[in-house]
């Protein structure tokens, strides 16, 4: 992780216009560094997954932000205002920049295209110049990438595991190279040693493609092992922000002693696992390489 940023959003607020309306995130500051996985912790409706859909734009009526600046400093040097993009700019910098994989890849997947031409519609939209040829190679390297066997580029979502799915939405959200990812409980719906699959292979291709990560969970143990830093939510405002250990160790917010407590694998002794040694993740996570 360096100290550089490459998201910073100010004041952030989003409301949903219903009656009564409601004010879902409040006054929100963070900085995401390059490189960082910053976990975002908070019970289910505290605001976690409109903050990170306002990050990247994606919020729809009746949500609204109605207030506040995001920034994304682009690795060429230039600073972006993403509140102020729209149409064909908003169109290339989402997924070109910041990318997201949200939970249950069979709503996001189309169902009537296979793998290769879903890869192909990305390379076609953002990268024009791009040969058919090399739309191929592109598609069968990000399958690699994810663990998946490059021959599966023909199979259509249904034939694919709930786990080959989701690595399926994480190729396409790598398929550009973003500079963030934006993950929306990328792996809840599927069981524990699938899930511990897939958390490795993205802390691997974090560390290899050097994207910062965004992590939405209401796993906080898992989010203490893989994050370099928490922030915690509570009614919308972010209550502590601080580095995992910190957060583990000496959490100072109530909310989040609670939140710590109500997992019993992080009390006492038993908890001590976590985060110790040079390899967190590969630590405590299973060393399967299996794609399932
Ligand atoms: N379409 C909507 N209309 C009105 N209120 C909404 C809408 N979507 C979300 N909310 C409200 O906004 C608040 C924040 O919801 P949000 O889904 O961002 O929370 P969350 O922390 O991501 O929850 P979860 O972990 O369950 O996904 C909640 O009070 C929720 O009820």
């Amino acid at each position: 992780m360096s100290a550089e940023p490459v998201l910073t959003a100010t004041d952030v607020s989003i409301e949903y216009l219903v009656d009564p309306p409601v004010e879902a995130v409040k006054n929100v500051s963070l900085t995401l560094h390059r490189g960082e996985i910053l976990g975002l912790a908070g019970e289910s409706g505290c605001g976690k997954s409109t903050l990170a859909y306002g990050l990247n734009r994606l919020l729809k009526p009746p949500a609204m932000m109605s207030s506040g600046e995001v920034v994304f400093h682009d690795r060429d040097g230039h600073d972006i205002d993403v509140v102020g993009l729209d149409g064909e700019h908003l169109r290339a910098f989402r997924w070109d920049k910041v990318s997201m994989v949200f939970q249950g890849a069979m709503n996001s997947l189309n169902p009537v295209l296979s793998v290769k031409e879903q890869l192909d519609d990305v390379f076609r939209t953002h990268r024009p110049k791009m040969r058919r040829r090399e739309r191929l190679e592109r598609s069968r390297e990000l399958l690699e990438l994810v663990g998946v066997d490059p021959d599966r580029l023909t199979s259509f979502p249904h034939e694919l595991s709930g786990g080959m799915r989701q690595r399926m939405m994480i190729a396409m959200a790598l398929a550009l190279d973003p500079q963030v990812m934006i993950m929306d409980e990328p792996t809840t719906a599927l069981d524990v040693v699938v899930q511990r699959g897939i958390i490795r292979e993205i802390m691997r291709l974090r560390e290899r493609l050097g994207f910062a990560v965004i992590f939405i969970t209401h796993d906080l143990p898992l989010l203490i092992e893989i994050s370099d830093r928490i922030a915690v939510m509570l009614r919308g405002e972010i209550v502590e922000l601080g580095t995992a250990d910190d957060i583990y160790r000496n959490a100072r917010h109530d909310y989040t002693k609670k939140l710590l407590e109500s997992f019993p694998s992080l009390r006492g002794d038993r908890g001590d696992f976590i985060r110790t040694g040079a390899m967190p993740v590969a630590s405590a996570l299973t060393t399967s390489t299996e794609a399932v």
